[in-house]
């Protein structure tokens, strides 16, 4: 079925693959490795109804443009920057999981628990929300690993809104266990999204 592809096509649709496959089980794996089997539900795969249709989006743009454009997937030097944005982001995102452990919940803790501690160091030394950062370079640099033009915009635009109304969301409960330790932490460390205090 591939044969229909050209060469690029064939790259590309393939590391799209490959890039969405090994964020997903990694995420899980690594949600079992710092919960225990026992606390993690198939929710933290992170494969939301919302996700689906905008990778639905995602593959429906890719192959109009391929059958009308298809010289637009022939910047190869394009395609490359979204993968070397796709391994950047997937490893900062990685790094803040391993580094935050048990504290790193795929839903935002709203009571504080004994053992959720402060971390301030590694990449949470660098910016606050590591994962978030990954995550919104992984998710435009997928787009632009395509050169799919509107999807990279949509894509850049979506999940920073998203973090825009998330993290002072999640900071309101962090403020609340942390209290002077975290708006030290604020006024001395960067968000990590653009434009986020
Ligand atoms: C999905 S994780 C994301 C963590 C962080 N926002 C990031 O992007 O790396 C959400 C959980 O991490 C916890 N959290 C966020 N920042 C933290 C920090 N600096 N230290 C400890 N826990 C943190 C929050 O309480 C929340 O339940």
């Amino acid at each position: 079925m591939m044969e229909i592809f050209s060469d690029s096509a064939h790259r590309q649709l393939s590391q799209m693959f490959y890039t969405v496959l090994f964020f997903h089980v990694s995420e899980y794996l690594l949600a079992i490795a710092c919960h225990g089997k026992s606390k993690v539900t198939i929710e933290s795969l992170l494969i939301s109804k919302d996700y689906i249709l905008a990778m639905t989006f995602t593959v429906t743009e890719y192959l109009i443009e391929l059958y009308f454009f298809p010289m637009l997937k022939e910047h190869r030097s394009i395609s490359n920057l979204g993968l070397f944005m796709v391994i950047f982001g997937e490893t900062i995102r990685k790094l803040a999981i391993l580094t935050a452990k048990e504290a790193f919940t795929h839903i935002i803790q709203r009571y504080h628990e004994e053992h959720h501690k402060l971390i301030t160091y590694g990449v949470y030394g660098i910016v606050r929300h590591p994962g978030y950062t990954g995550f919104w370079i992984w998710s435009v640099g997928t787009q632009i690993m395509l050169c799919n033009p509107v999807s990279t915009v949509a894509f850049a635009v979506i999940t920073w809104c998203f973090f825009y109304s998330r993290i002072p969301y999640e900071e309101f409960f962090l403020k609340q266990f942390f209290g002077l330790e975290y708006d030290a932490y604020m006024q001395r460390v960067p968000s990590g999204i653009p434009f986020v205090k």
